[in-house]
């Protein structure tokens, strides 16, 4: 028997597509997200109603112990897409292309490839530039794309450490640029990484593409966080700005999901105190 469509049918409990977030953006639905590295996670954060969880390089600082994401391998990562992948059943599910695997088209190809036979439903990238090329290339072959601007992590060695970046005009106004032309390349979707909740903001309005922030201001269509952070786990370095322990005020890790995805629909998290001015 078929059940018949009624007022009690929530959308949010169908698995996520990609036009599904784009009508999440246009209905002013908030997009929670995590990062994860493993299936008894994965379906804890499914369950909590967690919308998309990121295999992201930063498995490399935060399971590896390494004190950068540059030594993460595709490898490394099609392993973890495979085993979050089998813990999901409602969550987009989205892949880091580590760090030079995005280089040039045919490489992030063949990883990207290897990342949704893994069952991944989307792969992200740091960067625009060349890196245009590449989400044309990946997008045209039919690759769902998450661009990832502000600060992008696998840039280290050239920024010097982990920083705002957009803070000045000129910065803020490439920045836009930027993501206006990650959207042109067809990207789905854009990580803005501590960048002033302001140039978040204008970003998020320019674009029809969401926006997910990680210290960019509850002005974005979403938020993402570490896993590790927002369960209070020592990061082994300083604890940046943005990140809230959600164990503390959640008691278990199922109520921590669920009071971030709850603080973040209702707009509630991130706020002035986890957000850069
Ligand atoms: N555990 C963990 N959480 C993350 O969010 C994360 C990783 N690892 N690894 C990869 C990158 C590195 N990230 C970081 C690391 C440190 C800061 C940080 O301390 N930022 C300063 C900004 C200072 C400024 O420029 O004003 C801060 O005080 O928040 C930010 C992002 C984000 N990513
Ligand atoms: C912090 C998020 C956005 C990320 O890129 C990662 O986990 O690697």
């Amino acid at each position: 028997m078929y059940a018949s469509p009624s007022k009690d049918d929530r959308p949010a409990d169908k698995p996520w597509t990609v036009p599904g977030l784009a009508a999440a953006k246009r209905e002013g639905r908030k997009l929670a997200m995590l990062t994860c590295y493993d299936a008894g996670f994965a379906r804890t954060l499914d369950a909590a109603g967690i919308d998309l969880v990121l295999v992201g390089d930063s498995l490399g600082m935060v399971v590896q112990g390494r004190d950068s994401t540059l030594p993460v391998t595709v490898a490394d990562i099609a392993y973890h897409t495979a085993c979050v992948a089998r813990g999901l059943s409602r969550a987009l599910l989205v892949s880091d292309l580590p760090f030079a695997a995005d280089a040039d088209p045919a490489r992030a190809l063949e990883a990207s490839v290897a990342f949704l036979q893994a069952g991944a439903g989307m792969v992200k990238l740091e960067g625009a530039g060349h890196k245009l090329e590449v989400i044309r290339h990946l997008v045209e072959r039919e690759i769902p794309v998450c661009a990832h601007l502000g600060l992008t992590p696998q840039s280290v060695l050239r920024l010097g450490g982990y920083k705002v970046q957009g803070r000045d005009e000129a910065a803020a106004a490439r920045l836009r640029e930027d993501a206006r032309a990650v959207q042109a390349a067809g990207a789905s979707m854009l990580v803005l990484e501590c960048v002033p909740s302001g140039v978040a903001a204008a970003i998020t309005a320019d674009l029809d593409i969401p926006t997910i922030g990680i210290g960019a201001g509850p002005g974005c269509d979403g938020q993402v966080l570490v896993l590790h952070d927002m369960l209070g786990l020592d990061s082994g370095h300083r604890r940046p700005r943005f990140v809230k322990d959600f164990l503390a005020e959640g008691g278990s890790v199922a109520a921590a999901a669920l009071a971030y995805a709850e603080a973040v629909r209702e707009g509630r998290f991130p706020d002035a105190e986890h957000a850069y001015a």
